[in-house]
């Protein structure tokens, strides 16, 4: 198995041209500078992708693109893949298989559906099985509608093959703080979690808490801006630099508050286009471009 992932990941945005197509040579030179600005590994498909708005031939466009760019930079690609289905979510990570410079997959809890958390762990099971790469469960209860209890997070931490959650349950709740205590204190037997088991923040604003708490990185869709202090904000609290983190985590929690008060990725491509590095602000309907004010405020923190 890979090494658990660590360190600062990068959702991709997917920028388009003013025409709506896919811009392939802006999203290259965007995965070029987050690496250069000290980002560990780049996120294709992720949610802030827009994949569901994607054609299948625009996807894989995506994923070659950011294959290509860590593959040249000896960055960490992670790919979105997965729904509600159980078979069509097998499919989709067997299909990874043609990028082998994908090592790990983001695999959304099932959303809409529902499932019992029984038949949450049973998905992720079988998910684990047959995937070429090792899992990241993305649990976002908000958009999934599922939300899985500690108990269920350590069981999905023990089962092979899952190397980690992208935990965004919308706040430092109690169950967070008693999964990370669990994560930090248990010695790994069979019915616990072995020692790799990543937990990477995924809700932007809570990222420095997590981390705090013994995150072992995070995948921000804010960090497309001021890439580097959300890199040394994830070194610092590794480093064990609680004033440095601390800080840190102070400066960049309004950014990503300011980045998400619409509907991502719409604030994040305002801004990005604002800055002349995407050729355009479009998002694809249903979501709606960013009003002009949710941009200049973010633009300000920027
Ligand atoms: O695409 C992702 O991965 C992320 N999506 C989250 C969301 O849109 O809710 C936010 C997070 O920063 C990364």
């Amino acid at each position: 198995m890979e090494p658990s992932p660590r360190g600062l990941f990068i959702p991709l945005i997917t920028p388009f041209t003013e025409d709506g197509d896919l811009a392939s040579g802006a999203l290259e030179k965007l995965a070029h500078a987050v690496i250069d600005a000290g980002a560990a590994g780049l996120v294709a498909l992720g949610t802030t992708g827009e994949p569901a708005t994607l054609t299948a031939a625009e996807q894989h466009t995506v994923l070659d693109i950011a294959a290509r760019v860590c593959r040249e930079r000896g960055a960490t690609l992670i790919a979105g893949a997965g729904s509600n289905d159980t078979a069509g979510s097998a499919r989709a990570l067997r299909d990874l298989a043609a990028w082998p410079e994908v090592s790990a997959a983001l695999t959304v809890v099932p959303y809409y559906t529902r499932p019992s958390e029984e038949g949450v762990v049973a998905h992720f099971t079988r998910l684990a099985l047959h995937s070429p790469v090792p899992l990241i469960v993305y649990n976002i209860p908000y958009r999934t509608g599922r939300v899985l209890s500690v108990q269920t997070l350590l069981r999905l931490a023990s089962v092979p093959g899952i190397a980690g959650v992208k935990h965004a349950p919308g706040a430092v709740d109690q169950d967070t703080v008693l999964l990370m205590s669990r994560l930090a204190t248990t010695p790994p037997t069979m019915a616990e979690p072995p020692g790799g088991f990543a937990v990477l923040a995924g809700d932007d604003v809570f990222a420095s808490p997590l981390l705090a708490l013994g995150a072992a990185g995070g995948i921000l869709a804010s960090a497309h801006l001021r890439t580097g202090e959300f890199a040394e904000l994830i070194a610092a609290w590794h480093a064990g630099d609680a004033g440095r983190a601390g800080a840190l985590g102070q400066r960049l929690a309004p950014l990503s508050a300011a980045l998400f008060a619409e509907p991502n990725p719409a604030v994040i491509k305002g801004v990005l286009h604002a800055q002349g590095l995407i050729p355009s602000p479009a998002v694809r309907l249903p979501l709606l471009a960013a009003g002009h004010d949710s941009v200049r405020a973010a633009l300000a923190l920027c």
